[in-house]
């Protein structure tokens, strides 16, 4: 298996909390990876310990194989590792092609000056227009985004993530909070990412998890429990048992 993002014996604790116990994972390149536990397991934890936003207290992450654990988040992103941002954190007055237009940009190394190009850089033009219609937001792509429909909203964090050109993309839960009629568009927009990037998924939607993933990861405790495809998973007791009990106490 050729691997795109790999954890080792990775470790984060919060005074005597331990969140990240000695985590060992991995990502396959062209991996779709939906990474799953009960409230409190440490998912975010992990996702903050690749990105660089928690320095991890032991272990390491490998990227593409070259070990970044030291490396700044921004360092990262350059080396292709991408996120989804909540939407909250775009700027709510722009609008999707003003947002997909600035990413690319910056990719590009042009920063802000895609304004002042914008007529001139045809090959910017054409990979805006591009993302714009992958996400579905050709149709909207000149309405400021605090005014678009919700399940819009995500699928332009993900066209700005995507845009950056990533080798690796971590989704942080896409279908929280889409309303149910915006929920299969986004559903197809994700199953349609392109192959060759390698995707993580953090998602408490068992329905989107179990259509979109190749393989699941289980944390319990900040511990890997259990890995392997949806049908293991599904069929593995302790697991049921994890999340049964969850239901029973929530
Ligand atoms: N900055 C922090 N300081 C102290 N404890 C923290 C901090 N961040 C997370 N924790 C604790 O670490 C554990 C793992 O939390 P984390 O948010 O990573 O879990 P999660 O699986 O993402 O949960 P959820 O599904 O509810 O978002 C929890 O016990 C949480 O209270």
């Amino acid at each position: 298996m050729s691997v795109a993002l790999e954890t080792i014996n990775l470790e984060k604790r919060f005074g005597g909390l331990v969140a990240t116990n000695k985590v060992s994972f991995r990502l396959a390149q062209g991996g779709r990876h939906a990474l799953i536990g009960p409230n409190g397991a440490g998912k975010t934890t992990f996702i903050n310990l690749l990105t660089g936003v928690l320095p991890s207290n032991g272990g390491q992450v490998l990227l593409n194989g070259e070990d970044v654990t030291r490396l700044s988040q921004q360092q990262r992103a350059r080396r292709g590792l991408g996120r989804t941002f909540q939407i909250n954190q775009l700027f709510a007055a722009m609008t999707p092609v003003e947002s997909i237009g600035l990413a690319v940009s910056e990719r590009m190394g042009g920063g802000a000056d895609f304004w002042r190009g914008l007529g001139t850089r045809t090959d910017i033009i054409d990979e805006v227009l591009e993302l714009l219609e992958r996400f579905r937001l050709t149709d909207v792509m000149d309405h400021p985004t605090a005014r678009l429909p919700y399940g819009k909203q995500r699928l332009l964090e993900i066209a700005v993530a995507l845009a950056g050109n990533p080798r690796v993309l971590l989704l942080d839960e896409p279908a929280a909070g889409v309303p149910e009629a915006e929920r299969q568009e986004l559903l197809d927009t994700l199953a349609a990412l392109p192959k060759d990037v390698s995707i993580l998924l953090i998602e408490h939607d068992m329905d989107l998890v179990f259509t979109f993933a190749d393989r699941i990861t289980v944390l319990v405790n900040g511990t890997h429990f259990a890995e392997g495809t949806p049908a293991e998973v599904m069929a593995d007791p302790r697991v049921r048992e994890v999340y049964l009990g969850e239901e029973e106490h929530a």
